[in-house]
């Protein structure tokens, strides 16, 4: 299992390019599905997840070739997949491929849509919350489907076609957003979704459903209307910039001090944390290459912050920003309200010495003046990074074991810190 090693103390220099979002190219490839033609996305992340994917789409028959990037390179190049959907084979998703990767339950909608049935296994929990996705399943009821759960799956049957219909979001939820989208574009005539989450990676999905041929409007608000096509055709599209990868950064430059430039970071896309940071003392800049992130001299400011739906800060950053703030000048308030469970990162932080107290779902953080490294362990993909965050400013060499949590997410994560002059190695293999 490999580690990353990290000793603290050098300030960040140079250029880091952000890859292609995520969470953007995960329900791109998904959409795939919902086409008789060939999908072809470019600036897809070379990740964990990516390459899972391809694989549970590979077993629903689909042939996926992914090309590009070589290992290591930096380049803002990205992989180029395309998704050749012209045969679907199988609608079975089985529990040992949707169990280690949550997004990929979000094929049931594309698979009713297009082949009026599907199984798919339940996700189950994970180490952030239960996630439940009772939402998604209700999204796919109101289409028309009739869904049983037995042993462990979703099955579920549109024998003659979904309908379009009135769905609303009792809570915004992403995933949900993304399956009724997808699947509402094959519906029979009009689908409205109300309280639809507005994340920058819904309107990509949305913009490359409408290449497809897809009829949508109001992507990026709360009500998003779909008139049903009676099929998709293929399409060529770049997948977004990953704002939880540059907001990262961003917090690994305040952390450690110094001048980086995110090439290919689009500022608008996480305007609310870019404002806490400069809360918290870097100087932010938009620039034509992307976002220049600066702090020299001056020290850590604290924050208050809440985590909240696009746009309010995103809980997928919150770990991260904990993670800054254990060195910051004075009390910091972090409360997460989207998910039950995600504070696994606060008492590996605490081996660093820090100092934070929970209050239910508040995480006080007395920042401290040194930290001091130590052997600590990944939990989950984001809680894995903000102990990186805090191994930049520690004293001494931090060891985060797990790793195979961090590379679901970040693309060359030590290459592109290290390029910058922080003293960061993977160690492969046992330990
Ligand atoms: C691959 C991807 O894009 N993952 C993101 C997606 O996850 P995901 O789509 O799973 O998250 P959701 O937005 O659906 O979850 C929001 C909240 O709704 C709850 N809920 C959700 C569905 C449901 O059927 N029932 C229910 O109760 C969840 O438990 C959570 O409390 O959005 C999250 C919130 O921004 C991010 O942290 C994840 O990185
Ligand atoms: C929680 C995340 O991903 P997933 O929904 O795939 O678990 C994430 O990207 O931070």
């Amino acid at each position: 299992m490999d580690r990353i090693k990290i000793t603290g103390g050098a300030p960040l220099h140079g250029v880091i390019p952000i890859s292609g979002a995520k969470n953007a190219a995960l329900p791109l490839m998904i959409a795939s599905l919902l086409s008789e033609d060939v999908l072809t996305l470019t600036n897809v992340p070379r990740l964990a997840d990516v390459a899972l994917l391809a694989r549970i789409l590979g077993n629903h028959g689909l042939d996926v070739t992914i090309a590009g990037k070589r290992p290591g390179e930096l380049e803002l190049t990205g992989q180029t997949v395309r998704l050749d959907a012209r045969s679907i084979v199988d609608t079975t998703a089985p529990y040992e491929l949707v169990s280690r990767m949550r997004a990929s339950f979000w094929v049931l909608g594309p698979l009713l849509a297009r082949m009026g049935h599907a199984r798919v296994s339940l996700p189950g929990g994970c180490a952030i919350g239960t996630r439940p996705v009772d939402f998604l399943l209700m999204a796919m009821e109101r289409l028309g489907a009739k869904i049983e759960i037995e042993n462990g799956y979703a099955v579920a049957e549109a024998k003659n076609g979904l309908k379009g219909a009135e769905i609303d979001f009792p809570k915004v939820t992403v995933g949900g957003t993304h399956v009724a989208l997808m699947a509402a574009t094959l519906a029979e005539g009009t689908t409205v979704i109300h309280n639809a989450a507005r994340e920058p990676e819904i309107v990509d999905v949305a913009d490359c459903l409408i290449k497809m041929g897809a009829k949508i409007k109001g992507a990026g608000t709360s009500t998003i209307e779909i008139s049903g096509v009676s099929r998709l055709q293929g399409a060529h599209h770049r997948v977004i910039s990953d704002r939880i990868e540059a907001g990262t950064y961003a917090m690994c430059v305040a952390m450690a001090g110094g001048d980086v430039m995110l090439e290919g970071a689009q500022p608008e896309l996480f305007e609310n944390a870019l404002d806490v940071l400069r809360e918290a003392g870097a100087e932010i800049a938009a620039t034509n290459e992307g976002i220049r992130v600066r702090r020299n001299g001056h020290g850590i400011d604290p924050v208050a912050v809440t985590t909240e739906p696009f746009p309010g800060f995103p809980t997928d950053l919150q770990a991260q920003l904990m993670g800054l703030m254990t060195k910051a000048k004075g009390k910091s308030r972090i409360t997460e309200t989207i998910f039950e469970n995600r504070f696994m990162h606060v008492q590996e932080l605490a081996r660093l010495g820090a100092h934070i107290h929970l209050d239910g779902q508040t995480a006080i953080v007395e920042g401290v003046s040194t930290l001091k490294g130590a052997p600590v362990m990944a939990t989950d993909l984001r809680a894995s990074v903000s102990l990186v965050i805090a191994g930049l400013a520690a004293q001494g060499d931090t060891v985060v074991n797990r790793v195979y949590h961090l590379d679901r997410g970040f693309e060359s994560l030590e290459r592109k810190l290290a390029a910058c002059g922080a003293q960061i190695e993977r160690i492969s293999g046992e330990g």
